[in-house]
């Protein structure tokens, strides 16, 4: 973001944004200078070999300097920092920048190219990847520095403590952050999922982002910034509420161990995942996966992976869980995100056209050789394997499904809800399949028809809209009386506050990014099942997200 050094008119104002880190601060603003530009001239390619090597060696560099740093790190943070140091290792990254280099573009350009089209597909798919888009911006900022021989990017340091301002805010640069000298951090982007949320919940800090009115802030101008609602006071009046900081998270002995709340009442601790690599991810402290997001196999492809292809990665991963429950959501593409060997024709509201589940309508071949891939990796490794299909919108869909799984040869059947005809049919469709997993990304999209994929509505997404919570309720309510489990894969399983709620709500598990399952833990080990049923009255209650996370958050005291 490019600074803005005119003052703004005179007077207090409120910008607005997603609540992300508890707290309240008040400070001036320090800008983070804008990261490393492309030059204005495009040199001509003599030799692509050496220009391909020049980008990967840049690469190679800041996955070394991610690795480094996150070795000196524990816990969240140095998760995050290993994860990112894969992506810039990723040879798949690798690949489409040497073709960027091929068709003629110089390494800056084609680093650039290459990275901007990936983070594109990751933000068409919303929730946990679209948040993984900034992890990569992060790296092209980097791999930019190292080329141009630039200044790498960098938390400003005025001398003094200051509330950061940032387009977006890179894990590597987020962990680096003092909690003495940063009051408080706004950004313009993010959610509160990503991965800036996460790390400055644990380091203390409170965080607004998404506030779409930040590049109006510039250095020096005093605010107060409310993380707890969402709000940035810009020259707030004299005798404004003094700094409180959140108390960081307790240093209590680490919970370990499976998922359950401080009564005992069992709640699986599940991992999401998509590409990662399986030994690594298998090392978590985690029950299992309750989401693999099987689309990182067929995306960016110009035929369909064959069943052995897709059999070899899932038995690896399969392998690398061992007894834990391993959930494979089938192809969840379609729309915004097409398959080159699945042609869907033009539609013009992606988010409601033939995607999920429903490509089964047009190319019933491509899901049933995935599930007779799944099925096969089963058998072979004697796994607990459970399937389920996302964006099934009715019963007879879900019995189509189960009809389909079974004939594979598969036992564990589920389906995603993540529709609000599934929510409100939650009774029906549990009697047709064995579990059930609440998408919260979509079913916030669905039921306060807001695009997930834009950062325009962030307040209709927030996963505390009452409306939401009322829907998770009512699966809730009927696994519960039809002895079926009833998870929660979608972001807001990923948030310890919310989990509560959810768990009050009937959640029987959890499934979320690797960084956030710690947090989850600890938690639930504080608070009974009773509680968490009285946390979830309070929210279903509450006029609106915002209330009721602050309902939520003075009855824990957090
Ligand atoms: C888990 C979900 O799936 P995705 O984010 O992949 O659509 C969801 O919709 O909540
Ligand atoms: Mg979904």
């Amino acid at each position: 973001m490019e600074p803005n050094r005119r003052p703004p008119a005179v007077g207090e104002r409120t910008l607005t944004g997603v609540p992300a880190s508890p707290g309240r601060a008040v400070g001036p603003v320090a800008v983070l200078a804008p990261p490393p530009a492309l030059p204005g001239v495009r040199p001509a390619v003599d030799d692509p070999a050496a220009e391909t090597a020049r980008a990967l060696a840049a690469l190679e560099r800041v996955a070394e300097l991610l690795r480094a740093q996150a070795a000196s790190l524990d816990g969240p943070a140095r998760e995050i920092l290993e994860a990112q140091a894969l992506m810039a290792a990723d040879p798949q990254l690798a690949a489409a920048i040497a073709e960027r280099v091929r068709e003629g573009l110089a390494a800056e350009w084609a680093l650039d190219a290459a990275i901007t089209s990936y983070q594109e597909v990751f933000r068409s798919m919303g929730g946990y990847l679209a948040d993984r888009a900034a992890d990569l911006g992060d790296i092209r900022n980097r791999a930019l520095a190292v080329l141009l021989d630039a200044p790498m990017p960098r938390p400003p340091a005025p001398g003094h403590p200051f509330v950061l301002v940032a387009e977006d805010l890179a894990p590597a640069d987020t962990v680096r952050l003092d909690p003495q000298t940063v009051l408080a951090i706004v950004t313009r982007m993010g959610g509160p999922t990503d991965h800036t949320a996460i790390l400055a919940r644990s380091l203390g800090i409170p965080a607004v982002v998404a506030c779409t009115e930040a590049h109006r802030l510039y250095d020096g101008v005093p605010v107060a910034v409310d993380g707890d609602r969402g709000e940035v006071v810009v020259r707030p009046a004299a005798g404004q509420a003094p700094p409180v900081r959140p108390a960081r998270p307790a240093a209590d002995a680490e919970v370990t161990g499976p998922g359950r709340t401080a009564d005992g009442h069992p709640v699986a601790l599940l991992l999401n995942l998509g590409g990662e690599d399986p030994e690594r991810a298998a090392a978590h402290d985690c029950e299992g996966v309750g989401l693999l997001r099987t689309e990182f196999l067929f995306l960016d492809r110009v035929t369909e992976p064959t069943q052995e292809e897709q059999y070899a990665a899932y038995a690896r991963l399969f392998r690398a869980f061992g007894d834990r429950v391993v959930t494979v959501r089938t192809l969840d593409v379609g729309s915004d995100k097409p398959l080159a060997f699945a042609a869907q024709g033009d539609e013009p509201n992606p988010a409601l056209g033939t995607r999920g589940f429903r490509t089964v309508r047009t190319c019933p071949g491509v899901l049933r050789r995935q599930l007779a891939a799944v099925a096969r990796a089963a058998r072979e490794t004697g796994a607990r394997v459970q399937v389920m299909a996302p964006m099934v919108a009715t019963p007879q869909e879900a019995a189509d499904f189960v009809g389909m799984a079974r004939e594979a040869g598969l036992a564990e059947v589920g389906v995603v809800v993540e529709v609000p005809s599934a929510a409100l049919l939650a009774d029906r469709i549990l009697r047709q399949v064995d579990f059930v997993s609440v998408g919260t990304n979509d079913l916030s999209q669905y039921t306060l028809a807001a695009d997930r994929t834009r950062n325009a509505l962030p307040d209709l997404l927030d996963p505390w809209q009452p409306a939401l919570l009322h829907l998770v309720g009512r699966v809730g309510a009927a696994g519960r009386s039809l002895g079926r489990p009833v998870g929660v894969c979608g972001e807001a399983a990923a948030d310890p506050l919310l989990a509560l709620v959810l768990v009050g709500l009937g959640a029987t598990s959890l499934s979320m990014a690797a960084p956030a399952l710690p947090g989850v833990r600890r938690a639930l080990a504080r608070h009974s099942l009773r509680d968490c049923r009285d946390l979830a009255a309070l929210a279903l209650a509450a006029a609106g997200p915002r209330e009721a996370r602050e309902a939520v958050r003075g009855a824990v005291g957090w």
